[in-house]
């Protein structure tokens, strides 16, 4: 039964769906050293933001298949050295959106009156309604920079709530921002004209201290900031600045640039700040919600099923997934077989896209010929995580074609591997919904179903050929189960595809490229 690390509080019932297929042991609270001791013997580790899930770890890992984020952010994990060891990360994209849009305008909320200091008064036996007088969010600006799925949500609520909305987001079109009800705006106006200003962008180096001093000192002294999405997108030494000396008037922050936050002068603000534990994520709902997703795709990653939301592989929705798997299927064997047909050094690969194949999204099939092109090299090291990355640095160039209109199959991808002395190509095709078909070879038709253990030759069309191979495997007790000849002319040149029964015993293809006509005979072992 395979093994998987649950390093963080995760919801029972994602537990209960991973014991279904493996032994699960939970053991919260580690150190990146002690986490790196204990990974080597699991085949997956499921996590939050808590642990660290650091190079050292990954290094350590000698069987780990996947990461499993429970949540959004994958920040915590280093995603790069897990594609360099093929290990694939997940994670759960939406399902904790709307619990950290509601924890956000909750925040906005708070700020504008005061709530959490007046509770805390409240308790100490006060009566004090004077202190605590705020300001309606009605009709006041709201700046919204990352307008995602968190920013989407909580600016259609605010703008419910008749506020105005401002929004940065260098990646987003006008039409979407136009739906949302946001202008679109460079930074400097979001920050000289919001009331309130809200983060949803992820951290990133660009993204580093993008609140700074210099930018604080932009905004209105009445404004007030929120930030639920990333600790460090934020310089908090500033922001206090800012604070204390009232150039803003307030902020709400639910992450910071040290989890959790030790000593920090944050804590002495007064109620002009409110803090909150990272909580964003954490509703009932959103728990379990990412607690089944993640569950999920680790439960299908270790029954070697592909996973919905690998963010180091083409993340797929399950219907569109579903369709092409065949195709992604059918493109890992043309690819084992023309990389096998193409010898070592290969410098291009050309993925044609044919018939109803060209509409579709390329990448996961493109990514699956080239694992199966490295595979005869590189055996289990080559992954759908790691092919694009193997393929580059060994300074294979892929071309992407696309031809709508081949009609032979209603989809059919063709291969073209490219050395430096001479190409070969494959092409291949879906008969019905899942049974692969290879085509053609070197533009010879042929029509033949992949097979573990095959003979192919180029050869001339001549009497008596096809009786010799027939024989020389016979005398080496090979059984053929099927045979096939492709050819464009009459006694011209001709490949033959033989499936065999047994793998080709040593010997033999020397003596098979010895029979007249033969010009070339090559093992395929797909
Ligand atoms: N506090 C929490 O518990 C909690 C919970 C969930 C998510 N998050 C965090 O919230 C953030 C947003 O999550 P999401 O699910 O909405 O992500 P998302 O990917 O749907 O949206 C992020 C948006 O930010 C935009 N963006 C990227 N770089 C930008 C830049 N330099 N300036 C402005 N916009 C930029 C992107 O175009 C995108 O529209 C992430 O950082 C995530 O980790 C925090
Ligand atoms: O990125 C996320 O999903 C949030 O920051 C939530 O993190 P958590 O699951 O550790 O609360």
């Amino acid at each position: 039964m395979p093994k998987v690390l649950v390093s963080d509080p995760i919801e029972q019932v994602g537990i209960d769906l991973l014991a279904q297929v493996a032994q699960v042991d939970i053991h919260t609270g580690l150190s990146p050293a002690e986490l790196a001791a204990m990974i080597p013997g699991y085949d997956a580790l499921m996590i939050r933001s808590g642990t660290k899930v650091t190079q050292e770890v990954i290094e350590a890992a000698h069987q780990l298949k996947i990461i499993g984020r429970a949540g959004v952010g994958v920040d915590n994990i280093d995603v790069p050295a897990a594609t360099r060891k093929g290990i694939i990360v997940v994670n759960s994209p939406e399902g904790n959106t709307i619990a950290a849009a509601e924890h956000t305008l909750a925040m906005m909320m708070s700020l504008a009156r005061h709530i959490p200091d007046a509770n805390e008064s409240m308790k100490a036996g006060k009566w004090d309604r004077k202190r605590f007088t705020g300001v309606e969010i009605y009709k006041k600006t709201l700046g919204i920079i990352g307008l995602g799925k968190i920013g989407s949500h909580v600016a259609t609520v605010a703008r419910a709530m008749g506020m105005k909305l401002l929004a940065y987001d260098p990646f987003l079109s006008t039409e979407r921002a136009d739906q949302l009800g946001c202008r679109l705006v460079e930074l400097d106006v979001l920050f000289s004209e919001s009331d309130f200003i809200t983060l949803h962008l992820p951290k990133t180096p660009e993204t580093q201290h993008l609140i700074s001093g210099d930018t604080l000192a932009k905004m209105k002294p009445t404004a007030r900031i929120i930030n639920c999405a990333r600790g460090g997108i934020i310089d908090e030494m500033a922001l206090v600045t800012a604070l204390k000396e009232g150039q803003i008037a307030g902020a709400a922050l639910d992450v910071f640039e040290e989890e959790p936050l030790g000593e920090s002068a944050l804590r002495s603000l007064g109620m002009e700040a409110i803090l909150t534990p990272h909580l964003g994520a954490s509703t009932e709902e959103a728990q379990a919600n990412v607690a089944i997703d993640v569950a999920e795709q680790i439960r299908d990653v270790l029954l070697g099923l592909p996973a919905r939301s690998a963010v180091n592989i083409p993340g797929l929705r399950p219907d569109i997934l579903e369709k092409l798997t065949p195709y992604m299927q059918l493109a890992e064997t043309l690819g084992n077989l023309v990389g096998q047909l193409a010898g070592g050094r290969i410098e291009s690969l050309e993925v044609r896209l044919q018939g109803e194949l060209a509409s579709n999204d390329s990448q996961p099939i493109v990514i699956a010929a080239l694992k199966g092109l490295l595979s005869p090299a590189l055996r289990e090291r080559v992954n759908y995580v790691n092919a694009g990355l193997e393929a580059k640095e060994r300074g294979i160039r892929v071309i992407e074609t696309r031809d709508a209109s081949q009609r032979d199959y209603s989809g059919s991808l063709c291969l073209i591997a490219k050395g430096p002395l001479e190409s070969r190509s494959v092409t291949g095709a879906l008969l019905g919904e899942h049974e692969l078909r290879i085509t053609s070879i070197d533009d010879f038709p042929i029509n033949v179903s992949p097979t573990r253990h095959m003979l192919l030759t180029l050869h001339r069309d001549m009497p008596g050929i096809i009786g010799k191979i027939g024989s020389n495997l016979g005398s080496f007790n090979v059984n053929i189960a099927s045979m096939q000849v492709g050819r464009k002319m009459v006694r011209g040149n001709a490949v033959m595809v033989i499936s065999l029964d047994d793998p080709l015993p040593e010997g033999l293809l020397a003596e098979i490229t010895k029979v007249q006509g033969i010009r070339d005979a090559y093992i395929v072992n797909l």
